[in-house]
């Protein structure tokens, strides 16, 4: 039985994650914490679940390090920075490995590995990815690594940049510049979480999209990583593509 506890509890996705748990018949919810809750009854979990806010999430997965829990991480804002700080805290903490994935839906991390694979032989890639209104970063952490990743591979195979002749623009109307690439962000009521990616050649475009139509979607991901975790080969791990054999 994995004891799993949960950071976030209250929110969209913390109450999400609670509910599979409590369903999944090898796990027992153990602590659901939210803000100005006391942590420590996660010091009974094995596994210890955030999906909270980038401005907390780091102090969170610090003090889960710190008490030797496996962390499952879905909180997104995490850069390369970020990443080092949290190998920091593993390299003097012996125990617990640390899961991080911006996107936990099947879906959505299969997006990213076709438009990852795709990159290199278009002459143009954006990314336009579209979110309720309360998300609190743009762009999504989805978007933030698609664009890593596609940067990536069109560097490894020699791919150029993708042409651009804009010379007078409105501040913005480009969208950000995630290493070359271009990601647009849209926040819209009734929208819960969607992605295009363009690609663009000679005469034609390839879109892949993913759209998560709820937050239970993200569920087979998160209890994926909760049973994975423990076993991960290495101490940090980012995104759940290796678990899904990618
Ligand atoms: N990796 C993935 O598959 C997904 C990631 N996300 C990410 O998860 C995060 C949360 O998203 P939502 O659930 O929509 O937000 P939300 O705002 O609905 O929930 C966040 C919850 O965390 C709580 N919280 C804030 N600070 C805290 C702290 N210091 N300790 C404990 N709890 C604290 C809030 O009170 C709130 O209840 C965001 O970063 C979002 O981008 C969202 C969906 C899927
Ligand atoms: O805030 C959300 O809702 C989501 N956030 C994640 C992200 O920033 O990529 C994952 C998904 O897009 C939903």
């Amino acid at each position: 039985m994995i004891k799993v506890g949960v950071l976030g509890a209250r929110g969209r996705m913390g109450a999400e994650v609670c509910r599979a748990v409590e369903g999944a018949d090898d796990m027992e919810l153990v602590a659901a914490v939210d803000q100005d809750d006391v942590r420590d009854p996660l010091a009974a979990a094995d596994v210890a679940v955030d999906f909270t806010h980038p401005d907390a999430v780091m102090d969170n997965v610090r003090w889960c390090v710190e008490h030797g829990l496996h962390v499952v991480v879905g909180t997104t804002g995490f850069d390369a920075s970020r990443l080092d700080t949290v190998r920091s805290w593993l390299t003097a903490h012996g125990k617990g490995n640390v899961l991080i994935a911006p996107n936990f839906g099947i879906g959505a991390v299969l997006m990213m590995h076709f438009a990852q694979k795709a990159a290199p032989f278009f002459e143009s890639v954006e990314i336009i990815e579209l979110h309720h209104p309360n998300k609190a970063d743009a762009p999504s952490g989805t978007a933030h690594r698609t664009a890593e990743l596609v940067a990536a591979a069109r560097g490894e195979a020699g791919t150029g940049p993708s042409p651009d002749a804009t010379t007078a623009e409105l501040k913005g109307a480009r969208g950000a510049d995630v290493d070359g690439v271009r990601v647009h962000a849209v926040r819209l009521s009734g929208l819960i979480a969607h992605q295009e990616v363009l690609l663009g050649g000679h005469g034609e475009v390839l879109t892949v999209r993913h759209d998560s139509m709820n937050r239970e979607s993200f569920m087979p991901g998160v209890l994926l990583g909760v049973r994975s975790v423990a076993g991960l080969p290495d101490r940090l791990t980012v995104g759940i593509e290796s678990l899904l054999g990618l």
